[in-house]
């Protein structure tokens, strides 16, 4: 038996996305890399709970990242650099719970992988352990491969994140990256050693469409696009924006496909007005 063929026993080759019939495991990096080698395009989307995470496992969203971005969106802090170890595997192992067949990858947060090899082996031993994601994501190519390749050695699947790493909000904003000739290269380059280290999937964040495109004809592993044009194996949404909850402006990546935030607060508005008129409960919502 192939490598390939002892791990899909099943002899899986439906779509990541989209299948004829939903899957009965969990995605794992070697479908990933099969969707790749097919030319499939394919969603991501973020998820912070449980909840959110079983209505998109049910919708079929094959990869879910729990992304530092809760700070901003559930937490209420103004940047991604607070966000804990502690409430990322809180957040992570919640996820987990609430789906089947989507894999789950968690975002090691800002300071639990800086300081070098060891302590990112030890905050993703961490997630793997305690939240059971079946991958981990950091950002930066050259600077953080040395934990990636120590991660992959022990065998934790890493995906990488370049171009707009919002953890280094302080020194880069939240500006385009990858512009010009020799941006452009250096990102190419971090790309290459990112899958070089091992990483199985790349997130381009914020980088001009055309770079974005040839990074994606340059490797072997899916680039995951987020503000990076069309050409990327895939798409990944704060699902908070995607859905319209977010407050505030969003970036102008963002394509908002419902207005939840409209929604409830409508609901929360009629269930006041109801208790104020004395309208709610009814009997049937009453026990004697
Ligand atoms: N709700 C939310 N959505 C996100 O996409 C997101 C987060 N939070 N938190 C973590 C990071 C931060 N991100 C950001 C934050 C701001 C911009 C921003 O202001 N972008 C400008 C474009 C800047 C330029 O033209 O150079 C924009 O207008 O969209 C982009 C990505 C993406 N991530
Ligand atoms: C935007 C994605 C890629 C992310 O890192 C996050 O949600 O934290
Ligand atoms: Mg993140």
């Amino acid at each position: 038996m192939t490598f390939e063929a002892a791990q899909n026993p099943s002899g899986d080759t439906k779509s990541l996305y989209g299948g004829t019939s939903a899957r009965n495991r969990r995605v794992t990096v070697h479908d990933i890399a099969a969707a790749k080698r097919r030319g499939e395009k394919w969603p991501m989307l973020t998820a912070y709970d449980a909840m959110t995470a079983s209505v998109f496992d049910e919708a079929g969203i094959p990869v879910m990242l729990v992304g530092d971005s809760m700070g901003n969106v559930h937490l209420g802090y103004e940047t991604t650099v607070p966000v804990t170890l502690d409430e990322m595997t809180i957040l992570s192992a919640a996820v987990v719970r609430g789906t089947k067949r989507a894999l789950v990858v968690g975002d090691l947060p800002f300071g639990s992988y800086q300081e070098g090899p060891v302590q990112a082996l030890r905050s993703a031993t961490r997630l793997v352990k305690d939240a059971g994601v079946g991958a981990v994501k950091l950002e930066g190519g050259e600077r953080s491969l040395p934990q990636t390749e120590l991660l992959v050695q022990a065998g934790i699947p890493v995906m990488s994140h370049l171009g707009l790493t919002p953890q280094s909000v302080n020194t880069l904003g939240y500006r385009v990256q990858g512009r010009g000739d020799e941006a452009a290269h250096r990102l190419l380059h971090d790309a290459k050693s990112a899958q070089a280290a091992g990483a199985f999937a790349v997130v381009l964040e914020l980088v001009p469409a055309e770079v974005a495109a040839e990074i994606t004809r340059s490797l072997e592993i899916p680039t995951i696009g987020i503000g990076a044009g069309p050409d990327t194996d895939a798409q990944v949404l704060v699902y908070t924006d995607m859905v319209g909850l977010t407050g505030g402006k969003v970036p102008r990546f963002t394509k908002q496909y419902a207005n939840l935030r409209q929604t409830l607060g409508d609901a929360a508005k009629a269930f006041a007005d109801e208790v104020a008129g004395g309208t709610f409960p009814q009997e049937e919502h009453t026990f004697h």
